[in-house]
């Protein structure tokens, strides 16, 4: 697999003097589904912004084959979908910001609803949905561009988890069909070995890279998958990594 991006001493610290990050190395593969798992506060949504280019960081550089950042999908833990405006538009918000009129965008928006599938829903408003549908919107908005590059933060997190374990069906179903290049933030490690072809273990704030661990096992994955003793035996290594992150010494957390 060829290299996407190349991620070389990133650290973040913010305004109030916390060191979010700490020198992350990270090389991502074309194609790959990889997950930061790590504890809450450890730094992975902040790794994940930065990678999305939603925030600089302190010192550091991502270098992407082909020059510049390729156009990026972002998902954020909440929907996040503006309440007066149907499925449709809320969907048509990306393009609507590239200046594209509504009835040029229609087939894209079309296509990205079918994908998440809520063909049926265009007109529907967000008020009228499940948590789990309006997630489904949120992603198809993120999907509407067709970006090469999808960056979840811990989408699922509030969904009950009849509807996470289907949300992850389905993104796994979709990943495959678009081959898309996929990050995700977890701190579940089921749902990490699930998804992935590779996490990245980090550790508590300042996030580290601790551990890369790779699930070589093919997409999608199914029910079978997730009763699998492959599943459980991933699970466990991925699981003892945590634990051995959790318990490292901790740094100092915020600069003098
Ligand atoms: N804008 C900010 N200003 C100051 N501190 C921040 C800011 N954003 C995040 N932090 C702090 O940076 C640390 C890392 O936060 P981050 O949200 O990246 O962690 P996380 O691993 O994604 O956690 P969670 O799983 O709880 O979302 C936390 O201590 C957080 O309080």
């Amino acid at each position: 697999m060829s290299v996407l991006a190349t991620l070389r001493g990133i650290s973040k610290t913010f305004a109030n003097g916390t060191l979010a990050v700490d020198g992350l190395d990270l090389d991502i593969a074309d194609g790959e589904f990889l997950t930061f798992l790590g504890p809450s506060g450890c730094g992975k949504s902040t790794a994940l912004r930065m990678l999305a280019g939603l925030m600089p960081p302190t010192s550091g550089t991502i270098g992407w084959t082909g020059g510049a950042r390729p156009q990026v999908g972002f998902v954020f833990q909440e929907p996040t979908l503006m309440p007066w405006a149907s499925v449709f538009d809320n969907v048509w918000l990306p393009l609507r910001l590239r200046h594209i009129p509504r009835r040029d965008a229609a087939r894209s928006i079309d296509e990205a609803l079918d994908l998440v599938g809520l063909g049926a829903f265009a007109k529907v408003y967000p008020r009228e949905l499940s948590g789990g549908m309006k997630m489904r919107v949120s992603i198809a908005r993120a999907l509407v561009t067709r970006p090469p590059l999808l960056l979840l933060d811990e989408p699922f997190a509030a969904l009950d988890e009849i509807t996470r374990f289907k949300l992850n069906d389905d993104l796994l179903a979709l990943k495959t069909e678009l081959g898309t290049t996929v990050g995700f933030v977890t701190h579940s490690v089921f749902e990490s070995v699930y998804l992935s072809t590779r996490i990245a273990v980090f550790s508590p704030r300042p996030g580290r890279i601790v551990a890369g661990i790779d699930i070589p096992e093919p997409l999608p994955r199914n029910e079978e998958f997730r009763l699998s003793a492959v599943y459980a035996d991933h699970c466990r290594i991925v699981s003892a990594a945590l634990h051995k992150a959790m318990n490292a010494p901790q740094q100092q957390t915020v600069a003098q």
